[in-house]
């Protein structure tokens, strides 16, 4: 029995489009971001791979993603479940700064650690930051779980009971599972799944709206590690783009 997981980044956001920290800001799709979407449905329709669910974050970027995406599929009646834990990375007191700006204040050492490293957090924010959730109703019964910032290996900690719990039964019933979600939450479920480390995770970007699909044996370890991006080439680039922000 082999079991399909498909990961998919949202597409670009009105944000990735102006190069700023994003985190838990619940930006929209720009326009190249909404067609990225709805390209990925259409390779997944064209591939054969039909989602039978659908897993999102709580964020418009997530959740628009897919309802594009499954709509070009022809897919956009299956059933959907959310959770926070499939949200970006908090970016803490980052969140809404300009990431050009931010390497020249604080240079590349310093950014590449709040970027990349698995377990420095950015400062946290300001409750009262125009940039905080600390007021969103979304998130008012998360109590001591809601984050001021996280670094990887705190997304990974929040993922992981989502993705036991909820997604892994959907797996093993058979379901084709669609996971649309962010750079950060998915580069936690792709170092858990692939057993890359601590270490090595920091080289490993994901692009946006490019659906990445894992065939995962019994044992739930993938046939391929990495995965396999429907388009293999686009992802390489974009990927490396991904790495190269700030720059
Ligand atoms: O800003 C963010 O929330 C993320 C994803 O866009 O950025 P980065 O790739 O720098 O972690």
């Amino acid at each position: 029995m082999t079991y399909t997981l498909v990961l998919l980044r949202h597409g670009e956001s009105v944000w990735n489009a102006k190069n700023l920290f994003t985190g838990w800001v619940d930006v929209d799709l720009s326009d190249k971001g909404r067609a990225e979407a709805v390209s990925a449905g259409e390779q997944l329709k064209e591939a054969g791979l039909l989602p039978d669910l659908v897993h999102t974050s709580l964020q418009r970027r997530a959740i628009n993603t897919a309802n594009l995406a499954l709509d070009a599929a022809d897919r956009h009646w299956i059933p959907v479940r959310r959770s926070w834990r499939l949200n970006e990375r908090h970016y803490g007191a980052l969140q809404g700064k300009d990431k050009k700006q931010t390497l020249e204040a604080y240079g590349e050492e310093q950014f590449m650690l709040w970027r990349r490293s698995f377990d420095v957090p950015p400062p946290p924010i300001d409750p009262d930051d125009e940039f905080s959730q600390a007021h969103d109703v979304r998130y008012a019964g998360l109590g001591d779980d809601a984050p001021r910032s996280e670094c990887l290996k705190d997304v990974i900690a929040r993922m992981l009971p989502w993705w036991e719990s909820a997604i892994v039964p959907d797996l093993l019933e058979g379901n084709t599972v669609l996971v649309a979600a962010h750079g950060n939450s998915l580069r936690g479920i792709v170092k858990h799944l692939d057993g890359i480390s601590d270490t090595d995770i920091a080289g490993l970007n994901i692009p946006t709206g490019m659906p990445l699909v894992y065939r995962l044996g019994k044992d739930l370890k993938p046939e391929v590690p990495g995965g396999e991006y429907l388009d293999p080439e686009a992802a390489r680039a974009a990927a490396e783009a991904v790495a190269n922000q700030g720059r």
